[in-house]
Parts: structure tokens; C-alpha cells; sequence
């Protein structure tokens, strides 16, 4: 297997600092991170850090040393990427920004080079399309915030060699994510998929007037919201029974909402532009002091549950 001494992240935005501040764990690796302007990933690292700090995960002299293996660059062509072994490509979501830029790494990196595109719903088979070697590229689906929720999604194209996608996931793990397969380039990928039927049955409950928001959060927040890190799906299913759930999915299923397109309730906050926290309307209103109070119990939430702090 490819012996991977430098990283490459392109897009040194959210995704991207929090992607290097993962991988600058591993000691023997040098992160490179080049974006077309002017980032300091250092100081969004860094604020990231003060926050596991303050909780006694890491200490100041750790911070400095996982800084210390990530440098910047504006230059594409310098000779800094030029020797990459991995890239991680975080830039827009447009799917011919990816396409064109794994292009152009085609001209400069090594053969062997692996790729990986951290597109959070677009194929990675369509994303390869402009590459000779498009055995090379696997999608990586890392999330929100990236160094605090643990999965990653390894998403094999149509043309991922085995090789690669094992290689990816095995440097995955190394630095401690919990990274999974997902073995068919599907829209939504394992687990957006699953997300995002919730999201639709929750959105239909209020559309249909079956309980308002707040309530329809209640209610996976004090049910199965609860246990669900514990115990998934299969696992439940599995614990209640296939007769229980066959006979439950026998009966209820056709009472669900199957729409295959985006909700009109959802629609209309859209196109009246009250799009949640950026405007403080959407199915709920938000003062300003919510939506901080919303986001920094987020992540002592996340801190509590992965670090135990
Ligand atoms: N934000 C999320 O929750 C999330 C989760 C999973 C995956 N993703 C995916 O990760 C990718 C990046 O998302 P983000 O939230 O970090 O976005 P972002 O806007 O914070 O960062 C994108 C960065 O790409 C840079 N960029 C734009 N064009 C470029 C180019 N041609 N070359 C180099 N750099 C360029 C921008 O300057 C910016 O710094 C997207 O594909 C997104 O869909 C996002």
C-alpha cells in the first residue's frame, strides 16, 4: 500500500481546517492545505482546540505541535503539494469545480496519488469523471463539526479500486474517526439517507397538522432520540423482533409520508425567506440569544458524548 507522508486538503474552509486539525494527530504526516484565497487555518484550528482545551483534552504544547504539521498555501503549483500522497478535496459544492480541479492534481501529483472528494451529497462517480485514473477517487464523507462527530463515510464510485478505499479507511481509523463503507454510490449515501426520511416525516407531521415543531422535537428528543446512540435501528429491530416490526411496518407504512419531492410546507419558508437561524423564522421563530444558546449546546453535547467531559 501507498506509504501517505503528506496530505492535501484543498479548501480551507469550515470542512477543510476541521478536517486537517483531525488528521494533524498522526505525527509523521505533513498537511498542506490550499485554498484560491487568503485563509489563516491556524487561528480556526486553533479556536476549535481552545474549546477541547478548556475541557482538559488537549494541553497548549499539543496544540502548537499539531499546528506546527500544518502549513498553508495559495500557490496550486508549489512545490509543497507537489509531493502530496492524499488529497482531501473541500472546496464549493459544484460539481465542476471538483471535476476540473482533480483534473489539474491529475497533472501534478504522483500516479498513485489517492483522492478523495468530501462532497456531502453529489456522486463521486460523476465527480472522477475527468480523470485517467478514476480508480484512485473514493468520496469521503466527514461531518459537522468534523472533530467532534466521528464518522466517515468511505463511498466507493464505479470505479474505486478495493485497494484504495481500504487505505483510505484504515488511515481513518488511525486517527480516530469512525470511518464505514458505504459499497454503492448512492445519492444521500448510508446514513443522509436516514437522516433525511426523519426529516420528511417530521416536516409532513407539522404540514399535516398532526403536532407543531417544538413537539415533534419533544418528541424524538424524549423517545428514541434518547437511546439511539445506544440502540440503531438494526439492532432494535432485531431486539423487538423482525415478527413485531413486520407486523408494525405492515400496518403503518402506508400511512407515511412518500413524497418524492420537497415538502410544500417547506417550500413556502423557503420562498417567503424564513430560513431558520440566518433570518430567526423558520418552522420555529429565534431570538439571537437562542440560536447561540442552539449551537454551544451542540458542542458541549458532542464534547460530553465522544470525550466524556
Ligand atoms: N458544512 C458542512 O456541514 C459539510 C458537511 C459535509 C461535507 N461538506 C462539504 O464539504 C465541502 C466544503 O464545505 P465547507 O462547509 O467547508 O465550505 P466553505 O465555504 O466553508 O469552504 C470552502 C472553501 O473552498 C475554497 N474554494 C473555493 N473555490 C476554490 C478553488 N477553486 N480552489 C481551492 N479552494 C477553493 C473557498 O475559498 C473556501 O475556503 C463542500 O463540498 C460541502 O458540501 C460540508
Amino acid at each position: 500500500m501507498k506509504e501517505i507522508k503528506k496530505l492535501l486538503i484543498c479548501g480551507g474552509g469550515m470542512m477543510g481546517k476541521g478536517i486537517a486539525q483531525i488528521f494533524s494527530i498522526k505525527k509523521d504526516l505533513k498537511i498542506i492545505i490550499y485554498d484560491k484565497f487568503d485563509v489563516d487555518v491556524h487561528n480556526g484550528i486553533r479556536a476549535n482546540m481552545t474549546q477541547l482545551k478548556e475541557k482538559g483534552i488537549v494541553t497548549e504544547e499539543e496544540i502548537t505541535d499539531r499546528l506546527s504539521r500544518i502549513s498553508f498555501t495559495k500557490d496550486f503549483y508549489s512545490d509543497i503539494v507537489k509531493d502530496s500522497d492524499m488529497v482531501i478535496e473541500c472546496v464549493l459544492e459544484i460539481m465542476e469545480l471538483k471535476q476540473d480541479l482533480f483534473a489539474e492534481l491529475e497533472n501534478i501529483l504522483a500516479e498513485d496519488a489517492i483522492f478523495c472528494t468530501n462532497t456531502s451529497v453529489m456522486s463521486p462517480t460523476e465527480i472522477s469523471k475527468k480523470l485517467k485514473h478514476k480508480e484512485r477517487l473514493v468520496g469521503t464523507h466527514f461531518w459537522n463539526p468534523a472533530f467532534l462527530i466521528p464518522l466517515v463515510e468511505v463511498v466507493k464510485s464505479d470505479y474505486s479500486k478495493d485497494e484504495v478505499v481500504q487505505q483510505v479507511y484504515n488511515i481513518l481509523i488511525e486517527v480516530g474517526k469512525k470511518a464505514v463503507i458505504c459499497k454503492k454510490d448512492v445519492p444521500g449515501f448510508i446514513a443522509n439517507r436516514m437522516q433525511h426520511a426523519l426529516w420528511r416525516e417530521a416536516i409532513y407531521i407539522v404540514e399535516a397538522g398532526i403536532a407543531d415543531a417544538k413537539t415533534v422535537d419533544d418528541a424524538v428528543k424524549y423517545s428514541f432520540g434518547l437511546r439511539l446512540p445506544q440502540l440503531a435501528p438494526m439492532e432494535n429491530a432485531d431486539m423487538v423482533g423482525t415478527d413485531l416490526t413486520y407486523n408494525i411496518h405492515n400496518y403503518v407504512l402506508r400511512n407515511l409520508c412518500n413524497s418524492t419531492e420537497p415538502s410544500p410546507l417547506l417550500k413556502e419558508l423557503y420562498e417567503k425567506g424564513d430560513l431558520g437561524f440566518k433570518t430567526g423564522k423558520g418552522f420555529e421563530t429565534w431570538t439571537k440569544e437562542e440560536i447561540e444558546k442552539s449551537k454551544s449546546d451542540l458542542i458541549e453535547y458532542l464534547i460530553k458524548m465522544v470525550y466524556g467531559k
